[in-house]
């Protein structure tokens, strides 16, 4: 089986339906008086567990907490795991895609593959966030930061302007 076909096939054995109800159930619990637009997300872990989150506005606007927020908080407490499947829905229970920051905190916790069910079908977690920052890249720029010739060399660029 090619690996798209491959995909296909993993992602049609997602119960969507629960997740969606899921994520529907969490958007009623919002706290969103402010732009007026309740999110509800669900994701189901590689443990099987179901974890799930609104968005929770703050009187200081920028500091409101994502559908996605909350539920990458409540997977953490309730034990971790790997996101398998995610979906998130608008105040009509209409699926909308996570937004940019968003897709960062889900690829910290994304599965070898995870699924997202959009408007326009399902996606990839890599799809949605291409050539993604994460853990990895940590560990390289660390390795690199001990390497003396390099931080020579930068000293000498910096003397130079
Ligand atoms: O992926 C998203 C996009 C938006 N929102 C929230 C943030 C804000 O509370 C409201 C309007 O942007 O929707 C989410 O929870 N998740």
């Amino acid at each position: 089986m090619t690996g798209s076909l491959r995909v296909a096939a993993d992602a049609g054995r997602i119960d969507w339906d629960a997740l969606i109800t899921q994520a529907r159930i969490a958007m009623t619990k919002a706290y969103a008086p402010y732009s007026g637009y309740p999110v509800g997300a669900a994701a189901k872990l590689d443990t099987g567990t179901m974890v799930s989150g609104c968005n929770v506005e703050n009187a200081s606007y920028g500091v409101g907490l994502c559908a996605e927020c909350t539920l990458v908080g409540q997977l953490q407490m309730s034990g971790g795991g790997r996101i398998a499947a995610f979906v998130c829905v608008n105040g009509s229970g209409e699926l909308i895609t996570p937004c940019g920051r968003c897709r960062q905190l889900l690829y910290e916790f994304a599965a070898e593959t995870m699924y997202v069910r959009t408007a326009r079908g399902v996606v990839t977690m890599d799809e949605l966030l291409p050539q993604a920052f994460g853990p990895k890249d940590l560990d390289q720029g660390k390795d690199q930061g001990k390497d003396d010739d390099l931080h020579q060399g930068l000293n000498v660029d910096s003397q130079q302007h």
